[in-house]
Order: C-alpha cells, then sequence, then structure tokens
C-alpha cells in the first residue's frame, strides 16, 4: 500500500503538519495525519534471537559499543523489515517501540524512578548506562534486581518499579527522543510507544521504605509532570505522535478501587492531553490492548487525546452511544489479534470495522491496528518450513499480521472489493482448516461426550487419606522436590546430537537412562522420601507434551520473549488432542525400579499446557482443556497401572490466566478447575495426587487450589518471603500442601538455619501433619553445585524439625 496522502483527522480540518520543527504560530489545532493501518507493537527479539545473543556476548565480558551497534542494527532492520512489508515509515505507522530488556524498566528509567539501593547508576544527565541497567535487571550479585512479574495476563514478564513518597518521578532519561531521532536520521518517522503513566503506576509496587497505605497512584501528579516534559522533549524533536499504552484500564482487579483508576485516567490526561497544546507535544495515541475498556471507554471519550485504540478482537464491540462518544478523534481498531497465531478471519474483521465506522458516524476517523503488541507472537511463518504447507497457510506471525492489518485497512479506505484476492485466500484457507481431518476426530468428540459427572470425582478426602497412610510409609514432614533436576551441559549435548542425527534414539536414552539413575542415587544419598526421576528427557514441560500429543505441531523459529534475554517457543494447538502412546512410563518406570523409595511421576497439567502454547481458536477454551484433560487422564492411568503410587500435575499457570475483570473470573474457574480434575480423578484412593504452582501471588486463587482436590499442592513461598502462609492459615486447608523453603530463583544456598526458621513459620500457620517440605519449584536452571548443598540442608531442617516437635511431646 502506498503511503496515504495527507489528510486531517477528527473534526477540524486541516493539512497534515508532517514532522519537522520549525516556527509555529501558536497552539496547533489541527491533528496529524494518524496512519491508516499500523501495528501496535513488534517482537524485539529479532527473527534469530539478535537480541538474546548480543545481550548474552554483553554479559559474558563483551564490549559495550559491540551491544549498542548490535541493538542499534537489531531496531533498524525492524523498520527497514516494517517498511519493506508496507507500513509507510513517513507517517508514524512505525512504532518505536524497542527495548533492551524490558519496556515497563524502560519507564522507570526514562522517569528517573530507581530504587535508592540503585541510586548511583543514574548518572549526572538523569541516564542510565548499560552496567546499570542490567543491575536494575538481574540484580549485581549483593543488591537483587528489581522484581518480576507477569505482564497482564500473558506469559510476558516485566520488571515491578518500585515507587515510594521519595522515590524520583521526572523526565530522566531521553532514550524515547533519541531513538526517535535515530529513525529520522535514517529518513524514518516513527512513532514512539511507552507505558502510559497510570498503567506504569498501576503496574508499580510501593517501595519497601513506603508507609502503611501509601500506593504508587499517590504519585500520580509526579509522574504526569514528567510525562509532559518527556512529550514536550518529543514534540521538540518532531514526532507527530505518541502512542502512550494504557492496558492497565482494561482490568479491575488492582488493589485500588475502580474510581480511583478512571480518576487518575481523567486526571492525567486532562494535564498531558488538554492543558499541553500541539506542537509542543505530539498528538496522543491512547492504545489499550489485552481486553474491553468497559467503563474506562467513556473517561478516554472525555479526554482530549487525539486517538484511542480498542481492542476489537477479545470482546464484542462497545455500545452504540459510547462508541459515537469518540466520534471526534481516531478510533484505532485493534481486529488483528496480537497475541495468537490465527490468521485472520478478514471478512468478519471487515465487518467489524463497518460498524466502527457506522457507530462513529459520517467523517470519523478509524485506522487499522493489532490489538496488543505483536511482542507475543513470532516473527515469520513462511520460515517455519517443517510445519508443511497446510497448517502455515491457517497461520499468521507478526510479519503477516502487518499484512493483515494493511489489507483491512485498504478493504476499509477502497471497499471491500479492492482486496478481493486476499479475501478470497483466507475464505480458502478457513475452509481448509475447517474440513482437515485432525481439526476434528470423532473419536475425540465421542469420548468428551460420553462424560459425567462422576469422571471428575475421587472418594472423599478422609478415604484417600487413610488409603494413602496405608501405602506409603511417610514421616512427618516428607520431603520431596519439583520434578526437574539440573540439566547439564551432557543432557543438552546429547539432545543436540539426537536432533543432529549424531546419537540415535537407542543412544539417547541411553544416555536419559543413565542420568536417571544418577539422579535417583543422589535422592537416595540426600535422604529425601518422594523421589522423582528428574525429568533429564524435557527440553521443556510444555513441548515435550505437545511433541507427543496429536493436535499440536512444535515450530523452529518460532520464539518470543519471555523477559529480556530469555524466549520460549509455544506449540500451536491446533486440532482435537489424542495420547497415541504413554509419554512419562518409561522413565518414570525406570527410576521405580531403581529404588524402593516411592517415586513420584509428573504431568505438566491442562490448563498449564493450554496457557503456554497458541491455542486454535475455533472453539471455547473449555473445550479444548476438556480434551487436553482427557488425554492426561490417560497418562495418569497408565502411570497408575505401571505401579507409580504418586502423581504430580503441574499447574503453574492456574493463576496466570485468571481473567482481567473480576466477573469472567468464575466462568474461567468453571472450565479449568474441572479440567483438572477430569485429568486426576482417573487415581485410585491411594494413589496421591499432587500439584504444583508457582510464579505468582496465589491469594486470588487460594479456593480455585483448594477445588483442584489434589492430595498435596507444592506453592513457591520462599521467594516472596512466606507471605502466602496467613492467607493459607485463614482459608483453612483440609489437604497436604508444601510451601517451598528453597528459592530456587537465586543461586544462594539456604542454611539449614533459615529453612528452618522457614518451616517454623509453616508449622505455626499450618497444622504439621499437612505439611510437606519441598524448593519452590523445579531444579532444571540450577547447577549441582548449588542443588547439592541445598537439598542437603533441606533434608537437615526437616529432620531437625520433626526431632523438635518429637521431644517437645
Ligand atoms: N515439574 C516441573 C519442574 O520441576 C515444574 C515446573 S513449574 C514451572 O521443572
Ligand atoms: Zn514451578
Amino acid at each position: 500500500m502506498a503511503a496515504s496522502p495527507p489528510r486531517a483527522a477528527g473534526p477540524g480540518p486541516g493539512p497534515s503538519t508532517g514532522p519537522g520543527p520549525g516556527p509555529s504560530p501558536g497552539p496547533d489545532r489541527t491533528v496529524p495525519w494518524f496512519p491508516d493501518a499500523t501495528i501496535l507493537g513488534y517482537p524485539r527479539i529479532g527473527p534469530n534471537r539478535e537480541l538474546k545473543k548480543a545481550l548474552e556476548r554483553y554479559w559474558a565480558g563483551g564490549e559495550l559499543d559491540d551491544l549498542e551497534a548490535a541493538l542499534e542494527s537489531l531496531r533498524r532492520a525492524t523498520r527497514a523489515r516494517l517498511a519493506a512489508l508496507g507500513l509507510p515509515d513517513d507517517d508514524a505507522a512505525i512504532p518505536s517501540d524497542f527495548s533492551a530488556y524490558d519496556h515497563v524498566l524502560d519507564a522507570a528509567v526514562t522517569l528517573g524512578a530507581i530504587p535508592p539501593r540503585f541510586a548511583d547508576v543514574v548518572g549526572d544527565d538523569g541516564r542510565v548506562g548499560a552496567e546499570g541497567y542490567f543491575a536494575l535487571a538481574r540484580g549485581d550479585g549483593e543488591r537483587p534486581p528489581l522484581e518480576m512479574t507477569k505482564w497482564l495476563d500473558t506469559n510476558y514478564h516485566y520488571l515491578v518499579p518500585e515507587i515510594g513518597p521519595e522515590t524520583p518521578l521526572r523526565f530522566a532519561d531521553d532514550r524515547v527522543v533519541r531513538e526517535f531521532l535515530e529513525a529520522a536520521a535514517d529518513g524514518a518517522t516513527t512513532r514512539p510507544a511507552l507505558v502510559g503513566p497510570v498503567t506504569f503506576l498501576l503496574l508499580s509496587k510501593p517501595a519497601a521504605d513506603a508507609p502503611a497505605g501509601f500506593h504508587p497512584l499517590d504519585r500520580l501528579d509526579d509522574a504526569v509532570a514528567a510525562y509532559a516534559d518527556l512529550l514536550h522533549a518529543l514534540g521538540l524533536a518532531g514526532a507527530p505522535w505518541v502512542q502512550l499504552d494504557e492496558p492497565g484500564l482494561v482490568s479491575d482487579t488492582w488493589d485500588v478501587p475502580r474510581d480511583r483508576v478512571l480518576a487518575a485516567t481523567t486526571r492525567a490526561y486532562g494535564a498531558l492531553a488538554g492543558d499541553l497544546t500541539r506542537p509542543e507535544r505530539p498528538a496522543i495515541f491512547l492504545a489499550t490492548g489485552y481486553g474491553a475498556l468497559g467503563d474506562a471507554l467513556p473517561v478516554l471519550a472525555a479526554s482530549a487525546v487525539e486517538a484511542v485504540g480498542l481492542d476489537l478482537v477479545s470482546r464484542a464491540l462497545p455500545p452504540t452511544p459510547e462508541l459515537a462518544a469518540l466520534a471526534g478523534k481516531v478510533v484505532v481498531a485493534g481486529v488483528v489479534d496480537g497475541r495468537n497465531v490465527w490468521r485472520t478471519d478478514l471478512e468478519t474483521a471487515v465487518r467489524t470495522l463497518r460498524q466502527v465506522q457506522d457507530g462513529l458516524g459520517p467523517g470519523a476517523r478509524v485506522a487499522v491496528t493489532t490489538s496488543t503488541s505483536l511482542l507475543h507472537v513470532p516473527h515469520d511463518v513462511d520460515r517455519e518450513k517443517r510445519l508443511g504447507k497446510r497448517l502455515r497457510r491457517w497461520l499468521a506471525f507478526a510479519d503477516q499480521k502487518v499484512g493483515e492489518v494493511l489489507t483491512l485497512a485498504q478493504a476499509l479506505v477502497d471497499g471491500p472489493e479492492s482486496v478481493g484476492a486476499e479475501l478470497a485466500e483466507d475464505a480458502a484457507a478457513r475452509t481448509d482448516r475447517r474440513g482437515y481431518p485432525g481439526v476434528r476426530v470423532a473419536a475425540v468428540r465421542d469420548a468428551v461426550a460420553a462424560l459425567t459427572e462422576a469422571d471428575l470425582t475421587r472418594a472423599p478426602y478422609p478415604e484417600r487419606q487413610a488409603a494413602q497412610a496405608a501405602r506409603f510409609d511417610l514421616p512427618l514432614l516428607p520431603t520431596t522436590t519439583i520434578g526437574s533436576f539440573p540439566q547439564t551441559r551432557a543432557i543438552r549435548r546429547a539432545r543436540t546430537a539426537l536432533r543432529r542425527g549424531e546419537l540415535d534414539q537407542d543412544g539417547y536414552e541411553a544416555v536419559m537412562r543413565e542420568e536417571i539413575e544418577q539422579v535417583v542415587r543422589l535422592q537416595e544419598r540426600l535422604g529425601l522420601d518422594v523421589l522423582v526421576h528428574g525429568e533429564p528427557e524435557r527440553n521443556d514441560m510444555v513441548q515435550y507434551f505437545a511433541e507427543l500429543l496429536d493436535g499440536f505441531a512444535t515450530t523452529e523459529h518460532g520464539w518470543v520473549q519471555s523477559y529480556g534475554s530469555r524466549c520460549t517457543r509455544p506449540p500451536v494447538l491446533w486440532g482435537d488432542v489424542g495420547r497415541p502412546a504413554p509419554m512419562t512410563v518409561r522413565w518414570v518406570g525406570h527410576a521405580a525400579s531403581l529404588t524402593d523409595k516411592p517415586v513420584k511421576g509428573m504431568i505438566t497439567g491442562p490448563v498449564t499446557t493450554l496457557a503456554w502454547s497458541f491455542v486454535r481458536d475455533d472453539q471455547p477454551l473449555a473445550d479444548t482443556a476438556t480434551q487436553l484433560a482427557l488425554a492426561l487422564r490417560q497418562e495418569v492411568a497408565d502411570l497408575q497401572t505401571a505401579g507409580i503410587g504418586i502423581i504430580q500435575v503441574d499447574e503453574p499457570a492456574l493463576r496466570e490466566l485468571v481473567p482481567l475483570r473480576r466477573a469472567d473470573k468464575e466462568a474461567y474457574l468453571a472450565w479449568s478447575v474441572p479440567a483438572f480434575k477430569l485429568a486426576t480423578a482417573v487415581a485410585a484412593p491411594d494413589t496421591q495426587i499432587h500439584t504444583h504452582l508457582c510464579y505468582s501471588e496465589f491469594a486470588v486463587v487460594l479456593d480455585a487450589i483448594d477445588h483442584l482436590d489434589a492430595d498435596v499442592t507444592s506453592i513457591e513461598a520462599a521467594r516472596s518471603g512466606m507471605e502466602i502462609l496467613p492467607a493459607i492459615h485463614d482459608r483453612g486447608f483440609e489437604r497436604a500442601i508444601g510451601p517451598g523453603v528453597y528459592d530456587i530463583h537465586s543461586p544462594r544456598v539456604p542454611s539449614v538455619e533459615a529453612i528452618t526458621d522457614q518451616l517454623a513459620a509453616a508449622v505455626a500457620a499450618i497444622p504439621a501433619r499437612q505439611l510437606w517440605v519441598n524448593p519452590d519449584c523445579g531444579l532444571k536452571t540450577r547447577r549441582y553445585e548449588e542443588v547439592v548443598p541445598a537439598l542437603t540442608n533441606l533434608v537437615a531442617a526437616a529432620r531437625a524439625v520433626r526431632g523438635s516437635r518429637a521431644t517437645s511431646r
């Protein structure tokens, strides 16, 4: 598509002011041209994980100049790629949204909002150098990094800013401006994109020394003043548009009342858009994404921002009067899914765009975009030769989505006839997908249809408890681990050799069996009570199963950023799920054959498998979850038949999928909890079902955890200082629970005393007969040098606490 001609946006007529400074005859009431098609953001990792490689080279002692050159060339390559795909590079269609590690950290750095322990990393000019930046992100030995947590309901992790009454908040670091100018020097007019002030404060946590009752939103005015200065600088630099991302507005689950969030929005954008006039500032595009705005929409309509983004993928259109209230602004319609990899249903999207246009009334401007940044999807599906032509045709990664946005914009401007070929191809691909045999498998559908409530229900807990106590001779405070042991270089080497054909399947299995034997012997020496096989055969806890189940495909280059340099490669769940053969039995069985101690089998649960895959979009998640649960149920049954008496079904992502709107939570739990129960209820009373959750505050899902009806639940607790204990105490759990006592995210080895203290705290909150002793999570990212002493101390602490209870009785 050619670059759009300059046209006025919104109600006021007037030519595009275009970029570039220059004398201005007073406040500019015209609005610069907003591009017909844009994206909210693009993957930052690079098609060949250039970002990861550059960061790791630098961290390994590489030169700063090399890092900066690599990042600059990555930004340049991205702009060139987007221009080649058809986004005009002269009208702010290309976002400038790069981050060297995380965009929330970047916003904190922009505002100079640096915790006191890192005060020295801010230079006299307000900038934070590379060393300081990565110290904030990763810690530097003495100082712990910023906390990391999940971005909204996604698997992307951001760094949590710490804001107190005294935290500096000013326009400190001008990276945003520099990157705009960097593109300008290449001849491109980009649209700087960054987290907006309200979302920034909602994502922050109170600084450690903040008084009780303090909330980062208390600092709204200071933050807004800093953003105003930044906007001013961007205006002077000639940026026609800035994108402020406010996805925080779609959630009503923050720890402040909704009214306060809405009032903060009114106040922030009153100051930024109302008081500041252009060209003192760029026109403001307030983007949201990740769901519907609900009652925030009228608030935005009443503000003076020039453009508002709507996520029209996740929800239906807003009611007509609310939509009509936006008529004076550019409405940037997110009709291409930024979070999943299926090609857009173009016909439906065209219809939606028409409805938006009609709802706004004649003359109003509608532009086309993605529902979120494309950060959550891989770069380019055309590289996935192994997926096969057919599946490839059904999919759209970031680059294909850019094409879809352009096609839809053209349909909107020139009429659907003008993109007839694209519409026809899309319809054909859709028909092909619907008719493909694996998409609907009669046997799977029949099995689901035959399910009854009885399939979800185990024997009452007291009966199970008695049967399990009789079967397993476990001490008070039994010790175990979460499943994985360190993935050593030898393991990784064997996997690579297998892939390259340098090692045959038998040779590979021999290496794994040897590894399993080592891990079993080690656990026996350590004196753990319930052993595991160590998961050496798993590259990843979801991908491993995806490779063995029907209905999944895995990619070669489909990396998405999880945080910083870390990437995952989510499988594509495209069809009905089946389990052609047992997946874990021979590994776990091998471990069990080597020891008299109980060995715990390990599988990934249905909700987590779904959350960490790109899930089919042609049926409700609930249906997909049920199919997955049925397949996993067969695995549980086979493990049980093979004599494995303890089976853990991991659900670390149960919390992550909790909807951003309170009203939706119940519906989510109504399918996720039954899916877990379906997977596990095949267990006989004397089979002990464990589950494991990590990476989040669990208070929100404590009820759900209880309803999973697992016999034993292990959760991450050490990393968060055991702060979950009071909630567990108040909630009252009937079944067993293992709050983690070893923070596996840290290379530090916890001492016997430290673990004993944590156990003492646990015993004070939860009856000892219900307690298990375990680390926070799996050990696969740790090294044996840390794991062996840590587990030695864990066992010693459990024994010490057992002993002290025996003598005190
Ligand atoms: N069983 C898995 C492991 O130990 C659980 C990980 S939860 C992210 O690695
Ligand atoms: Zn975990």
